[in-house]
Formats: structure tokens, sequence, C-alpha cells
């Protein structure tokens, strides 16, 4: 969805992304105006009188022609029918034609102007497969006729567009916000609310907010082979469940309990780092559980926070799942429970809209999940190529398993699907990068034979003040992983944005 630009004072050159082609209207030359958008599909079209264009004349003479040549060689960027004889600059006695191909050397298309009149034109316009549905609050979209892409705007909405621009901007604005509220209402748990005190602007309507991932073309879960834990009993340890023996089967890839086992300090840590390089089978030992519980005394608050251990490493939590015989009072069911703090969404000075919470955080408190559309590895390479440079992502591959040097039948990244957040997702897409952040994304198992499908889990990793905006490292090392390192592989990428962060220790990139 986007504001259709009709004033000629919003035809500014770096709005537009095309000229796809030209007519003679009612004895005027106009042109059809692709918009920019972030998702090309849904660019708006526009006609506009030659005069309206005044700015981009210059732009018009050039990319015209480029566009005629390729027109003439089949190739119209749109898809949309067009019959273009010449390029010629239009003769005085040329009659305008907006349903049929001119006689003359002029240039027309086939593209006619409808005589649709509609009741109302604000300037929010909806474009779904080829149509175009004009959105008004006074007047929702299935009141309204379903128009062709390719003949609007119509003089009428021109100059009821033109009239009312002022009104229709205000009217517009006061839609998108209220739409976009509505769907944080609709979000369950503690309210999700949306401040912008810095100009006008609302999150696109083009975002949808979803409870959970929704699979895309080509991906499927695993959740036929998920297995549950059989020896754990919802009374064990007054309820603690598998944190009790910590030898739950749903913790059987989690990371060992070396602790437990009588080693020294340094033993433990030899016995971690082997474990971690794949050299030490430790199915048999018995894990350290993930979650503990918090007491703040200031507050008197007592609630499951993740582990120390957990919040310092980039290790895997495996929770209990549905088939579990642990009960659902058991102590490993934290991220599946939901969000329990309220969050925020706001403006920030310089990296679009940002998230907080509006109360204090403790150190390993859980925030909420990252969600987005699930698609498969091919699909998010070619929406990455389709977005420019600048452009925001949302995507966040699911590799954590992945292991391009591993042996025959490992996981491999290309195999790996990818959550994209832009068009789908809950509050955390709006999540900005730190590279001295005050949260981390946690890979949440809750099938330990689905190495594709996981939860992506955020976690304070400091106590963090109501207010504060939440941060993370998109470009967070594995353990161990020198910053340096991660920054020379950042240099080599070929999407690479200046980090505003703003930290002290900034790498100067984003890398998204
Ligand atoms: C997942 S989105 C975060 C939400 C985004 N700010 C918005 O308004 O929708 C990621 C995008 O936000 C922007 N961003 C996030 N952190 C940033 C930072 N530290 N510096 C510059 N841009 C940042 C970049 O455009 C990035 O691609």
């Amino acid at each position: 969805m986007s504001r259709f630009p009709a004033a000629r004072n919003m035809v500014k050159r770096s709005l537009v992304d095309a000229i796809c082609c030209h007519r003679v209207s009612e004895g005027k030359e106009q042109y059809l105006l692709r918009w920019k958008h972030d998702e090309p599909s849904q660019a708006i079209l526009s006609w506009h009188d030659l005069e309206d264009l005044g700015s981009i004349a210059d732009f018009l003479q050039i990319y015209v022609g480029n566009y005629v040549t390729s027109l003439k060689s089949g190739n119209s960027s749109l898809g949309v029918p067009v019959q273009v004889t010449s390029l010629k600059r239009k003769s005085p006695h040329d009659e305008g034609s907006t349903s049929r191909a001119s006689s003359q050397d002029t240039t027309t298309s086939t593209s006619s102007i409808s005589a649709q009149k509609l009741e109302v034109y604000n300037g929010i316009l909806q474009r779904k497969a080829g149509d175009i549905y004009p959105v008004h609050p006074a007047c929702p979209s299935p009141r309204m006729p379903r128009i062709d892409a390719t003949t609007v705007p119509t003089p009428e909405m021109l100059a009821a567009a033109k009239a009312h621009l002022a009104d229709g901007v205000k009217k517009a604005r006061r839609f998108v916000r209220r739409q976009f509220l509505d769907q944080l209402l609709r979000i369950p748990g503690p309210p999700v609310t949306f401040v912008n005190d810095r100009n006008k602007e609302t999150p696109s309507l083009s975002f949808t907010c979803i409870q959970d991932y929704v699979y895309g073309e080509g991906v499927s879960s695993a959740d036929a082979v998920m297995l549950g834990c059989t020896k754990c009993r919802p009374d064990m340890g007054s309820d603690r469940g598998c944190e009790y023996t910590r030898r739950c089967d749903c913790l059987e890839y989690a990371t060992p309990d070396f602790k437990s086992q009588g080693l020294s300090k340094e033993e433990q840590k030899a016995h971690y780092e082997a474990w971690q390089a794949g050299e030490l089978d430790a199915a048999e030992l018995p894990k350290r559980f993930p979650y503990r519980l918090d007491n703040d005394q200031r507050t008197g608050i007592k609630q499951y926070v993740l582990d120390g251990f957990y919040l310092e490493s980039r290790n895997v939590l495996y929770e209990c799942n549905p088939k579990c015989k642990c009960g659902p009072k058991c102590k490993n069911r934290l991220v599946q429970k939901g969000r329990t703090v309220p969050l925020e969404i706001f403006k920030t000075q310089q990296r679009g809209f940002g998230l907080r919470c509006p109360v204090n955080l403790r150190r390993g408190q859980y925030i909420d999940r990252y969600l987005g559309e699930l698609i498969t590895d091919h699909e998010a390479d070619a929406r990455e190529a389709f977005s420019g440079r600048d452009k925001a992502s949302y995507l966040f591959w699911l590799d954590k398993f992945a292991n391009d040097d591993g042996p025959p039948g490992s996981l491999r990244t290309n195999d790996c699907y990818v959550a994209d957040g832009e068009k789908m997702g809950g509050p955390t897409r709006f999540i900005n990068h730190s590279c001295d952040p005050n949260c981390r994304l946690f890979t949440v198992s809750y099938n330990k034979h689905d190495q594709k499908i996981y939860d992506l889990a955020f976690f304070a990793l400091e106590d963090i003040p109501a207010g504060t905006e939440l941060t993370f490292d998109y470009m967070d090392p594995e353990e161990g992983e020198a910053g340096q390192a991660v920054h020379e592989e950042m240099d080599e990428g070929t999407v690479a944005v200046d980090c505003l962060c703003g930290a002290k220790n900034c790498r100067g990139k984003l890398w998204m």
C-alpha cells in the first residue's frame, strides 16, 4: 500500500522508478509512471500530464527513448498491453485517443482511461494481482470497483486528489496509523504500543502481524519425527519436571554439565571446548538446564530466566514439546509460553523504527521471538537480490545447524530456511542492530531431530532499564570468534550498510 503521489510538487525524479509508456488523452500527452516502492510488485502506477512532470522532463527525454527501444524489442517491463509506434512528440493535429492506438505517428498505448467515476479518492491505493483497489476509511475497499492497474488514476481521481490533497493526506495518515494500531491490539499477551514523536510516519501497512511462522512455498516441518521425553514426570522435584534430573531426553544434545563431573576448572574448560568441536561424546552426561529461577530482591518478582552460562554462550536451548510426558508445568517450557513483557515500537532518530520495553528487564529475561515468513534459501537470495543495497533487511537464516564442510548428510546452508520478517512478523522485527547490544537472539529447538525449523528467541544480556532501546548484534560472532574476524568478513561482503549504532566499539558497518 502506498500513498498516491498525485500533486505536481510531488512529482520528483527521485520518487519515480520508471516511465512505463505514454498516450494521448483528451488532446493531452500523458505518461504512465511507476512510483518507487520497497516491493516493486506493489508499486503504484499513475498517468500524468506532461506539464505535471516539470522537474523530471530531462529524465523523461532520456528514459522514454530507452523505454521505446525496449518496447520495440517486445520487452515491456510491466507486462501491460502497450503499442508504441514511435516517440515523436504529439502533433497538433493528433486527436486524443484513450482507447485505441493512434493512426498517426504519435505515441499511444492501448491502455484506456476508464470512465468509471469513483465515489472517493483519497490517495491510498492497494495493488493486488494486477488490479488496484482504492482504500478509504469512509469507504472500505469492498464497496469500491476493481480497477485495471493500467487505467488509474482517472482524470476524476486526479482532480479529486488535487483538490483534496491536504485533507486526503491527513486522512490517509490517520487511516494507516489506525490500521497499524489495530494490528498491535490483536497481538496476544501484554500490550504492544506504538509511539512516534518525531514525525507522522507509521510502519507500512504491507506489514502484517503474525503469531507464528508462516510457511512459504517449499517449506515443511519435521513435526512428524518429533519425539517427547518419556522418562520425566510432572511431579518430579516439586514440579520442576525436567530441570530435576537434567537427563531429560529433550536435553540429549544440550550443553553437558561438566561441573557435576568432579573436574577442575581447566578440565571443565577443555572438555567443553572438545565437546563444542564435536570431539567429545557427552550423550550420557547430565545436561546444563537452560533456565534458572531469578529472585529480584528489589521488586520481589521471582521468574525463570536464561542461565548465565547459556547467556554468554551461543548454545542451542532445547525445550520440551507437546509430546513430552513432563506436563505443562515443566520448567523447560519458557519461550513456548510466549511473551510476558510489554513492548513499544518507536521512531528512532536515524535508524527507522526501533523497539523498547516500557518496564525494567532482568538479565536473562526472555523478551519475544523473531517471527516471519519461512522461505527457502533460494527464495531469500532472490528477495535479497531484488531489494537494493540501501534497503532495510529482515532476513534471518536458520543456519545454526548447517555444516557446509561436514560429512555427507550434513545440513548445508543452501538447504536452510530463512525467516523473512519484512511483510509478516512480530514486534521484534523492529529491533535494530548495535555493536554493543543489550539482547541476544538464541536458537530454541522443540524437536531435536529437526535442524531446519526452530525458534529465534530474544533474551536480555543485562539488566535493561525501562524505555531503553533493545538492540542485538546482527553479526553476533560465535563464541571465541574475534570481532575483527567478523569485520574482515563483512568487508568482503557485497551488502554493507553504515552502522549508526553509536557504540564506542562500533564496527562501522552493518552486515545484513
Ligand atoms: C530488522 S530491521 C530493524 C527495523 C527497522 N529500523 C525498521 O524501521 O523497520 C533492520 C534494518 O534497520 C536498519 N538498521 C538497524 N540497525 C541499524 C544500525 N545500527 N545502523 C543503521 N541502520 C540500522 C537497517 O536498514 C537494517 O537493514
